[in-house]
């Protein structure tokens, strides 16, 4: 039934397949199943096991591949969902622990097994014209629903740290036995820092290749000394010491199955469930600035958190005029409504505002929720020729525009203070740089934001703000 419901799918508008995909996953589960559920599940964003809906020949790949439904003794659905990420240094494991962590839970019901390959072959992804390649894994424990990602090298895990192909709300970083820390452990631990991973949790791998009980002792030391130094808890980071090999291999469980069980228990408990966007402060960042006769001045963008109700005060932050005053009005689709949430595009009416005080790249937000900044470190990733970015390296003062929500503002990157000759320093395309920024106009930042920057009208760089500077 359900191969014959989607099937009939093919050919219809967006709207009807959604309406379809819901109509099955309705009769699937027997419960109400909400239009963006539909939607969500048909785009492949979540993905559940059990009921597979295979693609019948002539069918495109890309409508049915993604559609695998749930069964009816499953409440699955609303299980939170977490995005990780194994990180480390190069061979300590982490693709095969990817590749046993679902080998484990598929023996449990809770993913699909993945051999080290499909993982290790990700496929290239173009995230804003650069080249990632990564592997999205999904699986879930008993408690939560996770989208995993590793990455076949330790390029991409820059790359894919820097530019959010991936966000990651926790991570878990591999170290194997045998080596110990090393320079990639650190690297990575520093950039997770930098772009605001703030929870981990540590799989120290190899163990069977290890007979030493102190050499053990003595890494896990090691890692917590290392992750003080970085600004993460050292003190009560879990620290699980195991075989991903032995687990993947279906040997020695007490070394395998069951410490891969142990750290998805560590990672359930340690790395929090993101709050949700819509339980966030409301902001909407600017895109559109309209007057209309008889009625005022509507602002209009989508809605990046939380939530905004009609009549409540807002405050609109950045080029240079923040205050603060009432939107009187929300429409979608020219309707009016009373509330406008995350996710959604609206027009904000708002009260006694003149159109000139307005500027695409402000912020309409709950009030003191963000303030607006010119100065800031800066983690960024320059593109390298191939990636369309630029040819040759830049020095210091260099001053492309940079593009943060709907903002574009000229900018004046320098080396932080520190720096050893800064007037000399270039940075190369394929760089890996932190920098200061210096705005030429103040905008709505937080840490953790991302940036592109683009000069000639080609993006050159991209990177995440780490920390605010006045
Ligand atoms: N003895 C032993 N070897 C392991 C274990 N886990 C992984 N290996 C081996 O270590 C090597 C590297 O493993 P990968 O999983 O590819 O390591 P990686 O961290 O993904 O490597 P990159 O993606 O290249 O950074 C492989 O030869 C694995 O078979 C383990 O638990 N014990
Ligand atoms: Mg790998």
């Amino acid at each position: 039934m359900f191969l014959r419901t989607i099937q009939t799918t093919a050919n219809l508008s967006a709207r009807t397949r959604v309406a379809s995909c819901r109509s099955v996953l309705r009769s699937v589960s027997a419960l109400p199943v909400s239009t963006k559920a539909a939607a969500r599940t048909l785009h492949g964003l979540r993905i559940h096991r059990s009921v597979e809906v295979l693609a019948p020949a002539g069918l495109s790949r890309s409508l049915v591949s993604p559609i695998r439904l749930m069964a009816t003794d499953k409440f699955a659905r609303d299980k939170p969902h977490v995005n990780i990420g194994t990180i480390g240094h190069v061979d300590h494991g982490k693709t095969t622990l990817t590749a046993a962590i679902t080998k484990v839970l598929a023996d449990a019901g809770g993913a699909q097994f993945r051999d080290y390959n499909s993982i290790d072959k990700a496929p290239e992804e173009r995230a804003r014209g650069i080249t990632i390649s990564t592997a999205h894994v999904e699986y879930e424990t008993q408690s939560r629903h996770y989208a995993h990602v590793d990455c076949p090298g330790h390029a991409d895990y820059i790359k894919n740290m820097i530019t959010g192909a991936a966000t990651m709300d926790g991570a878990i970083i591999v170290v194997s036995a045998t080596d110990g820390q090393m320079p990639q452990t650190r690297e990575h631990l520093l950039l997770a820092r930098q772009v605001g991973v703030k929870d981990l949790v540590v799989f120290v791998n190899k163990v069977d290749a290890v007979d030493d009980e102190e050499m053990l002792e003595l890494v896990e030391m090691e890692m917590r000394e290392l992750l003080t130094e970085y600004g993460f808890d050292g003190e009560n980071i879990p620290v699980i010491m195991g075989s991903a090999l032995c687990a993947l291999e279906d040997r020695n469980p007490e070394m395998g199955r069951e410490k891969i069980l142990k750290l998805m228990e560590a990672v359930d408990a340690n790395i929090p469930t993101p709050q949700r966007d819509l339980d966030k402060p409301f902001l909407m960042p600017i895109e559109d600035i309209f007057s209309i006769a008889g009625r005022g001045t509507v602002a209009t963008g989508r809605v990046e958190r939380g939530v905004a109700t009609k009549g409540q005060e807002v405050e609109i932050v950045g080029h240079g005029n923040t205050f603060r005053t009432t939107l009187t009005g929300i429409e979608m689709f020219h309707k009016q409504l009373d509330r406008g949430e995350a996710g959604d595009n609206m027009g904000a009416l708002l009260r006694g505002v003149k159109r000139d005080q307005l500027t695409r790249g402000q912020v309409i937000c709950a009030p003191g929720s963000v303030k607006s900044h010119k100065k800031f470190m800066a983690q960024m990733y320059v593109l390298t020729k191939e990636e369309g970015g630029r040819h040759t390296p830049f020095v210091d003062n260099y001053r492309p525009q940079m593009f943060i929500r709907t903002s574009d503002v000229t900018v004046t990157l320098r080396h932080p203070e520190g720096t050893k000759n800064p007037e000399e320093k270039m940075v190369m395309p394929g760089d890996n740089v932190t920098m200061e920024c210096e705005l030429y106009t103040d905008i709505a930042l937080e840490a953790g934001l991302r940036f592109t920057i683009r000069e000639g009208g080609k993006t050159v760089g991209t990177g995440v703000v780490s920390e605010l500077l006045d």
